[in-house]
């Protein structure tokens, strides 16, 4: 019998990669390319549209009735003013789509990027009723094993470039993809393409694609091979010995708290710097230790799509995750976590000591 998910993640897979490309096109021609543009963000605007839109229509293709929660929407791409973006949008995803047969109009561009807007929540997945998938040609009829429960609760969730800095700077960034039933997530897959293959070969081969499906563990691969590997959590036993991930931006989480649970914790190393969901990757395959994201502001609230595919990588590969009050991440409220704050991912065996040094400080920042 396949696999739970088998299908689901082989189409998730390919989504992620094709995205990728476009990403990496774009880099290539808008960012450092003959043509620089200009300073400003619209090649990583470009990209997001452009990878969005390939994501959504090789998972309509493939899965039509399943909602979409993803980052960007077209409000901004639909006026006279954004007409020249509006056309460059619609080549770079028409150059990825097409040798799949898909020739998108702007309609259906459009179309497709806007599939994202669904709300979110622990609600959403339809499977279809046993005597519809009977109508229907064999090859989408064995998308849908009989015996799957006749409504189920669930949607994708999709950040197109996670870590929109990180990509304008040539540094980190990941196209990440997750199906999240029931308000948990049960696949998640990432594109990293500037990420080396082999952390202990950082010169290396770039491009690595990150993949776990729940209770089926946590793999990785190179984007120019299908050969996978398992990957785990490093094995460090205590948190002084351990190194911490966190954002490049202080603005998204604060340096001077991670430096103080660092000092508390008796962390000698320097933090390792990286944009995006490639901080999650790194503490899967145990190239780094702890991940902390720590709030710099009350009102934030974080997005599902900035967590869902990393989170679930590293509890499959043996960590734990949890806000910064011990919390799971909840899925099921709707786009954001209005019920959590930050996040801390260790191994699971220095996880409660990592937590009770970040309640620890984060408490003397209330009494301060
Ligand atoms: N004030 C804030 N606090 C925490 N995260 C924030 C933030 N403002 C923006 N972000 C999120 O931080 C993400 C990048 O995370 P990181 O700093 O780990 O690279 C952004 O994703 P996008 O780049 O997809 O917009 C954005 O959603
Ligand atoms: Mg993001
Ligand atoms: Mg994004
Ligand atoms: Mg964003």
């Amino acid at each position: 019998m396949a696999a739970a998910f088998a299908q689901e993640r082989a189409i998730a897979i390919h989504a992620v990669l094709q995205a990728s490309k476009v990403c990496q096109a774009v880099f290539h021609k808008l960012v450092v390319g003959p043509t620089v543009i200009k300073k400003d963000k619209s090649p990583v605007t470009i990209a997001d549209y452009s990878a969005q839109a390939v994501v959504n229509t090789i998972l309509v293709e493939h899965f039509p009735m399943d909602p979409m929660v993803a980052e960007e929407d077209t409000k901004d791409l639909r006026g006279d003013e954004s007409k020249v973006m509006r056309s460059k949008v619609l080549e770079l995803a028409n150059e990825i789509l097409a040798p799949e047969g898909h020739n998108l109009t702007e309609e259906k561009l459009l179309e497709s990027i806007d599939r994202g807007n669904y709300a979110g929540g622990a609600k959403g997945r339809t499977y279809h009723s046993a005597a519809r998938i009977s109508s229907w040609p064999p090859e989408r009829r064995s998308y849908f094993p009989p015996l799957l429960p006749l409504i189920s609760t669930g949607h994708w969730t999709l950040d197109p470039i996670d870590g929109t800095l990180g990509f304008l700077r040539g540094d980190q960034f990941a196209v990440c993809l997750a199906l999240i039933i029931d308000g948990e997530v049960q696949l998640g897959v990432m594109g990293c393409p500037n990420l080396p293959v082999s952390h202990l070969n950082p010169e290396g081969e770039k491009g690595c694609l990150f993949v776990a499906v729940k209770n089926q563990g946590a793999f990785q691969r190179a984007f120019t091979s299908s050969t996978e590997h398992r990957i785990s959590v490093s094995s460090v036993h205590s948190p002084h010995s351990a190194t911490f991930c966190e954002s490049v931006e202080a603005s998204h989480s604060s340096h001077d708290d991670a430096a103080r649970i660092a000092a508390r914790l008796g962390i000698t190393r320097d933090p390792v710097r990286m944009d995006s969901q490639a901080k999650y990757c790194t503490i899967a395959r145990g190239a780094a230790d702890i991940y902390l994201r720590l709030p710099v502001s009350a009102e934030y609230q974080e997005k599902i799509w900035d967590h869902a595919s990393g989170s679930l990588l590293v509890t499959e590969a043996g960590g734990t995750v949890t806000d910064v009050n011990g919390q799971p991440l909840n899925f099921t409220v709707g786009r954001v976590f209005p019920r959590n704050t930050g996040v801390v991912a260790t191994p699971a065996g220095i996880h409660a000591e990592v937590l009770s040094a970040v309640k620890a400080v984060l408490a003397e920042n209330k009494r301060d």
